[in-house]
């Protein structure tokens, strides 16, 4: 009888450390993405940053990957380079990002400086700021796609779905401590510094670094380790850009892009004004305002890779998307409500938020492999990125647009700095709608699974 070849991914001591490994450089980058976030008052009170700067501020995180389809290339070179030298790049790209958008904070040589861009006006700093946070989005989101594509490498046929989780659960660790610590860290020492939580970020990230060169050796070793391919195979394998065609014309493809878009809408954006929220619609002080919309990525730590690992063995993908986006249509609305205003509301819905946000990225993403071959899954993944990042980008302007034009309600003094307070109704029934939206597109891909035959509802690991 033939024996079947061990290779270095069937050792789970070294699928598991690879993905440890991973899964740090990607906390280290969801770190940085979310530090601002919790400053939206501070940078109000200290630097004069209105709620359209900010919003156009966290908008950047699009500008190069949406507009000029960094995602896409990034994408393309993945399938074509492999993981390693895009992995290297892009967490390369992330720490010179920060390096400029902790200078344009930090610095007093913008003071003062308007500058118009096209439509867009607002001060050099934050100009300068969103060039820094722009590079290292296309940063983060090319290392999201590769270590998408290394977790694939490793556990496909194995526990997908869990190992996919428990990198997420990582990540989102990285979040929590951001919106938990910007703020103490900003007043640390009885001064408050803006930059001080962004001079950490950037120090985690050189780590994140050196986290990944590592990982490049494990990498090289599992190739060592598996069946060389003949040539034939191997340009067999090759991606074709003629592939990008075949990924566009999936309609189950453009299901899940357009879901992603929705849903994650409805989170990623809403936790950057979570904070403020927490302040003027919940009463809660600044210094533990953080604290609550920090529970969400707290919360879905364990229950990412829970779900991720129910879908592993038992399947039902497609429905448990669709229980996801009903959770977060009901936190939504229930945020909407101007008489439910006790904090311990906030907390409750904040955590049933953390169960949707666990549900739908546990089945959301080990589904893209069962829909797109294996050469085209950098691309596929890029592109969904890609679609999503329009809503990363258009929802926090619009959101901010919305707070300045609608919702403004009076003037407060905190710490002794003067800034507006917000009636956040009409930013939750946006993201309500944004749920509903999404809910659609998970029952379309539900029956679109049944007409194909993708085996979303069907077990990842096979027996
Ligand atoms: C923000 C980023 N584009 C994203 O969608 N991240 C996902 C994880 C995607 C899978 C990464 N291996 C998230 O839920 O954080």
């Amino acid at each position: 009888m033939e024996k079947i070849r061990q290779t270095l991914r069937d050792s789970a001591a070294a699928r598991w450390t690879a993905l440890a490994v991973v899964a740090f450089t990607m906390l280290c980058g969801y770190y940085l993405t979310d530090v601002v976030a919790p400053l939206k008052g501070l940078l109000e009170g200290k630097l004069g940053w209105g709620s359209s700067d900010f919003g156009f501020f966290n908008s950047a995180y699009g500008w190069f990957n949406v507009f000029l389809g960094m995602l896409i290339v990034g994408g393309i070179i993945l399938d074509k380079m492999g993981v390693r030298f895009t992995g290297l790049m892009a967490t390369i790209i992330m720490v010179c990002g920060t390096i400029i958008k902790f200078w344009a904070i930090s610095t007093h040589s913008l003071d003062g400086q308007v500058w118009k861009v096209l439509w867009f006006e607002a001060p050099a700093q934050v100009f300068i700021a969103g060039l820094g946070f722009a590079i290292f989005a296309v940063g983060v989101e090319v290392a999201g796609i590769t270590v998408s594509k290394i977790i694939y490498k490793w556990f496909k046929g194995k526990e997908l779905a869990l190992a996919m989780g428990l990198e997420m659960a990582t990540a989102r660790l990285g979040t929590g401590l951001a919106i938990a610590t910007a703020v103490p860290i900003a007043k640390a020492f009885g001064v408050v510094d803006v930059s001080r939580p962004i001079l950490l970020a950037l120090i985690l990230l050189c780590i994140g670094l050196l986290s990944f060169v590592m990982y490049m050796f494990m990498d090289k070793k599992l190739d060592a380790s598996e069946v060389q391919k003949t040539q034939a195979e191997m340009d067999e394998d090759a991606f074709k850009i003629s592939d990008i065609f075949k990924i566009i014309t999936n309609k189950g493809w453009w299901y899940i892009a357009i879901l992603c878009v929705l849903f994650y809408s409805a989170v990623f954006p809403f936790l950057k004004y979570a904070t403020d929220l927490m302040i003027n619609k919940f009463g809660v002080s600044e210094e533990l305002a953080g604290t609550i919309p920090s529970m969400l990525p707290f919360g879905t730590i364990l229950l990412t890779p829970f779900f991720g690992n129910l879908y592993d063995r038992k399947g039902k993908g497609a429905t448990i998307m669709i229980i996801g986006s009903l959770l977060i249509i009901a936190v939504h609305a229930l945020f909407s409500v101007p008489f439910l205003h006790h904090w311990i509301m906030a907390i409750i819905l904040i955590l049933v938020l953390g169960v949707g946000f666990s549900l739908v990225p546990s089945a959301m993403w080990p589904s893209v492999p069962k829909i797109i071959p294996e050469k085209q899954l950098g691309t596929a993944y890029a592109l969904i990125f890609w679609v999503q990042n329009w809503g990363l980008m258009g929802v926090p302007a619009l959101i901010g647009w919305v707070l300045e034009k609608y919702c403004i309600t009076g003037q407060v003094v905190r710490d002794g700095l003067t800034v507006n307070t917000y009636n956040y109704t009409l930013p939750m029934l946006i993201f309500t709608g944004f749920g509903v939206l999404a809910l659609i597109f998970a029952f379309l891909l539900k029956i679109e699974d049944k007409k194909k035959g993708y085996g979303l509802q069907l077990p990842n690991i096979v027996k």
